[in-house]
Parts: C-alpha cells; structure tokens; sequence
C-alpha cells in the first residue's frame, strides 16, 4: 500500500490514532480536521502554572491500547501513575470510600459494601437478595437477548439504592448519562457478559474482579504534561512518517469515485476536492451520519439516532490551607439523588503525585457539572458555574476561601450516549459501512468511551483499510 493515499476525517484521538496505525502500515496519510485545533477532547493548559487538563484526564491502565500508543507517540518516559488513594461518593451528605471490589458500581464484595457506607442498611440487605433471586422471571429482566435499561436490570436484581448510590454515580461520570436510558448490555459491558453466565449479578461482578490480575496496580495512568500533550507528539509523528494534519479543514462531502473516494473540503464557496484510495471516518455520530447520508443511509440513520450529552469543568486552584483536611480520595462522585448541582470532583493534586510534587502549596481540582437531561444547568455563564463549584467544595470539604485561580471548560456534544439497543445499532452500522470497501468508521460512538477504546476502534479501522488496500494491489498486480 506504499503510496496509497488515505484520509482520515476527524483529528480527535480516534483519527491521529488510526492516521499513526495507517502510516505504519506504509499508507500516505491526510488528516483533516473541521476545528482549529487537533486533539478533540484531549486539550490541557496551565492552572496556576500547571499542566491541567480541560477534557480527559486519565486513560484505564486495564487496557494496553492507551499506554502502547503512547509510548508509540515517544511519551513514553512521561507516563505518571495514579495515586493509591481511593475514589470516593457522596452519599447520605457525606463523603464515603467507593466500596472496594465494585465494577461500575455493581457490588462484589457485601461486607465491603456494608463497611462503605454508602448504602443505607435495608439498601444492603436488598443488594444481598441478589444472591437468592431467581434467575428470571418475576419482573427481573434477564433475557441475555434483549438489552434493558441499566436501571431495569440492576434494580431489579440489587435494588434501587445500588442504581441511585453506585452504578448511577459512575456512569453520570463515564457517560454523563442516565440510568434509565443507558443500556445494560453496552454500559456494563463486563459484568453484562458474565450475568449470561451467572446466576446473580453480585457473582458476575466477582467473576469479573476474578478474571483480572490479583494486585492490578495503579488504576489510571496520565502524562507529565497532561493528557492533551498526546496529539501533538502524535501528529509530529504523522508528519515525520510524511503524512499531512491539517486544522480548518472541514469535509462536507464524502463520494464515492472510481477509484476510491472524493472529499469536498472547505466553505461553499471556496470548496475543495480531495481523492483518496480508503477513509476512515473518525468525527462524532451526527456528523459521521451526514457524510454518510448517500453512501450508506441505514448507517445514516442509526448514527443520527445516538444522542450525546454536554457538560462543563470547573477547574480551580486552593492554597492547601484552605482545606481544613487535605482530601483523602483522588476525587469523588455525587449521585443525582443527592440533589447537587456538581456531579463530580477529581483532585487533581491527590490523584496525580507530579501535581502535588510541583505545588504541594496548592490543590487543584476539577469540577464537573451536567448529566443528559441537565442542560439547564449549562446555561449558566462561567461565573456561576464557578460558584456552584465553589459552594460544593465549601459544603463537602469545608473550605471557606476562594481559589487563587479558576477556569471553565465546556464540552457541548460531549459524550455518546449507549443508550438500550446501542450493541445492535452499531452492528447494523457496522454491518452496512463492511459494504463499502475502503472505507471504516472510529471513534467513541461505536464500542467504548474511554481513550483507550478509541485507540482500538482506530487500530481496527486502520487495520480494515489496510487490508483493502493490500487486496486491491494483489489484484492489480495479478
Ligand atoms: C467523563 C468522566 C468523568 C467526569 C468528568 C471528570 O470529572 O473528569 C469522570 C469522573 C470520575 N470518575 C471517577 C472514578 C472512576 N471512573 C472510572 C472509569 C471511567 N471514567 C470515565 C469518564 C469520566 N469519569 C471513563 C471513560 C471511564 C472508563 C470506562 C471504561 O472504559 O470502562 C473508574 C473505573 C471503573 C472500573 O472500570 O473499575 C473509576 C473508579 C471519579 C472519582 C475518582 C477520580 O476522580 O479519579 C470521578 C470524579
């Protein structure tokens, strides 16, 4: 595939990701990206002198994809752990441990639940019935077939409290989404899985936590610089390899031509024409949908169909001596059923020893603020914001001053909703995109959310064109 030529629409960590696999691979790579900036949800600048991240923050150490490209971007050397210190939940008004031995909220361990906190006693004893519930049937939606609700199916067989208190908590951060419309299936992936196999969910969780290494080590990994500094180094190395980044550039129309594929980039009236062998399309849902509206309208169709949510960080710096106890979790989650306007703290200087190193004088937080179905809270302007997380760090950790600096990021559009029925939405896309050769479709809306599921679905795009690219020159060859 020496010389082929491939675009890649979208310069968020899916495209630079499948644009490095891509270049590996031999192909001349273009990546065009619609904003003035690469990167997508990875962006960092400076809070009180320090690298603060405004998006993502921290990649799963679970998974090899985030750290392998790392250290394939050459950053390996600034990779930096996070803090043993555990993360924490609101809960009753106060802050309490997340129980040890939960997977995305779901409880496998019931004496550690218990010691937690979190849950009120009788909220316990339901989360035990679990263990003595039936498989199926009365009301306890366990078809292995059909998705349900998150909601649906862990309250029925936890209770409500697990789903209001834990799992809710978790996915309003992983997702900013809701309970009650995320599916079990595509959500709790894991644990989903191994309830086919299980009798109650309490034991899928402990076949879960089983299966993973007995000392799994630090939870999250991120960069000296922040995690924004990924797609530059990236893109210098798509550059190095003789591939081409370019910002402003936005793809109206994708065609198909004789031999590959036609963009239209740029205003209307300017446009500009771009051939190329093989695309991955690499930009959210809607737009991917548009692209795609000709080429493959039931693809079209499902993609416009996922929902995304919006939020807001409130970044801010305190004096560590505002704090009447230096926290003691890396951050915290706040169920919806607290009624608070944050949803979600992350200390920065806890969770990531470099901070604390650099400015142990100094805590810096992040505050994160809007769930699906929360956009009203978003429509406040930057100040009050910047009050609401304020107040929250006065209630929760007492903090009387003001932060000696702030910041607010907003993410509008920010993160795909795996609503019920997400697994076959996206078999049905997949299914008719697989019929366009030399075309494939990254990115966060399709199998995972997190930065190393994007990296993934990009190795797997990448991976598709390429061997498109190495049929058709066997057969021109032949
Ligand atoms: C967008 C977002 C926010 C809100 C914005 C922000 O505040 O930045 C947030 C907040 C938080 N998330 C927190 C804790 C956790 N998040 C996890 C996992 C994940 N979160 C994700 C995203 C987010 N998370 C993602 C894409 C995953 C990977 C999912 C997967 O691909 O499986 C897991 C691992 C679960 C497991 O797998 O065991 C834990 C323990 C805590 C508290 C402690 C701390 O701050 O560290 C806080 C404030």
């Amino acid at each position: 595939m020496n010389g082929s030529h491939v675009v890649v629409i979208g310069g968020g960590i899916a495209g630079l990701a499948a644009a490095r696999f891509l270049a590996d691979g031999g192909a001349r790579v273009t990546v065009l990206e619609g904003a003035s900036r690469i990167g997508g949800k990875l962006q960092v600048s400076e809070v009180a002198g320090l690298p603060v991240d405004e998006g993502a923050e921290a990649i799963l150490t679970r998974r090899p994809e985030g750290l392998d490209l790392i250290r394939d971007a050459g950053l390996g050397d600034q990779v930096v752990d996070s803090a043993g210190e555990p993360a924490g939940i609101l809960s009753h008004g106060a802050l309490r441990p997340l129980p040890a031995g939960q997977v995305m909220g779901v409880p496998s361990d019931l004496t550690a639940l218990a010691r937690s906190g979190v849950l009120s006693p009788g909220g316990v004893a339901r989360a035990a019935l679990d263990l003595a519930l039936p498989v199926s049937g009365r009301g306890i939606p366990v078809d292995a077939a059909a998705d349900v609700s998150v909601a649906a199916y862990v309250g029925a067989r936890l209770g409500r409290e697990v789903v209001d208190r834990l799992v809710e908590p978790l996915l309003g951060g992983v997702y900013a989404g809701r309970v009650e419309e995320l599916s079990f299936h595509a959500a709790l992936g894991g644990v989903a899985a191994a309830a086919r196999s299980h009798r109650s969910l309490i034991m899928a969780a402990r076949a879960v936590r089983a299966a993973g290494p007995a000392d799994p080590g630090p939870m999250f990994a991120t960069l000296a610089g922040g995690l924004g500094s990924l797609p530059p180094a990236l893109a210098e190395t798509i550059t190095a390899a003789g591939g081409t980044v370019r910002t402003g550039a936005t793809v109206r129309e994708l065609r198909a031509a004789d031999s590959g594929w036609r963009l239209t980039v740029g205003p209307t009236r300017a446009p500009e024409h771009l051939d190329a062998d093989a695309v991955v399309v690499a930009v959210p849902a809607r737009p991917a949908g548009r692209l795609l509206a000709d080429l493959a309208p039931v693809a079209s169709r499902e993609l416009a169909r996922i929902e995304y949510s919006s939020m807001a960080l409130v970044t801010l710096a305190y004096p560590v001596t505002a704090f009447p106890e230096r926290p003691s979790s890396t951050g915290y989650l706040v169920p919806s059923v607290e009624g608070r306007t944050v949803k979600a703290v992350t200390f920065g200087s806890v969770k990531w020893p470099h901070l604390a190193g650099r400015r142990p004088d100094l805590v810096v937080l992040r505050c994160s603020i809007g769930r699906l179905g929360e956009e009203h809270l978003l429509q406040r302007d930057d100040d009050e914001l910047k009050a609401a997380a304020i107040a929250e760090l006065a209630h929760t950790c007492g903090v009387r001053e003001l932060p000696v600096e702030s910041r607010v990021t907003r993410w509008g559009g920010a993160l795909p909703q795996y609503t019920v029925g997400h697994l076959d939405r996206v078999a049905r896309i997949r299914a008719t995109v697989a019929g366009l050769p030399g075309l494939a479709v990254a990115g966060a809306a399709y199998d995972g959310v997190g930065v190393p599921a994007c990296v993934a679905s990009a190795r797997a795009a990448a991976a598709r064109v390429l061997d498109h690219l190495a049929d058709r020159q066997r057969s021109a060859v032949s």
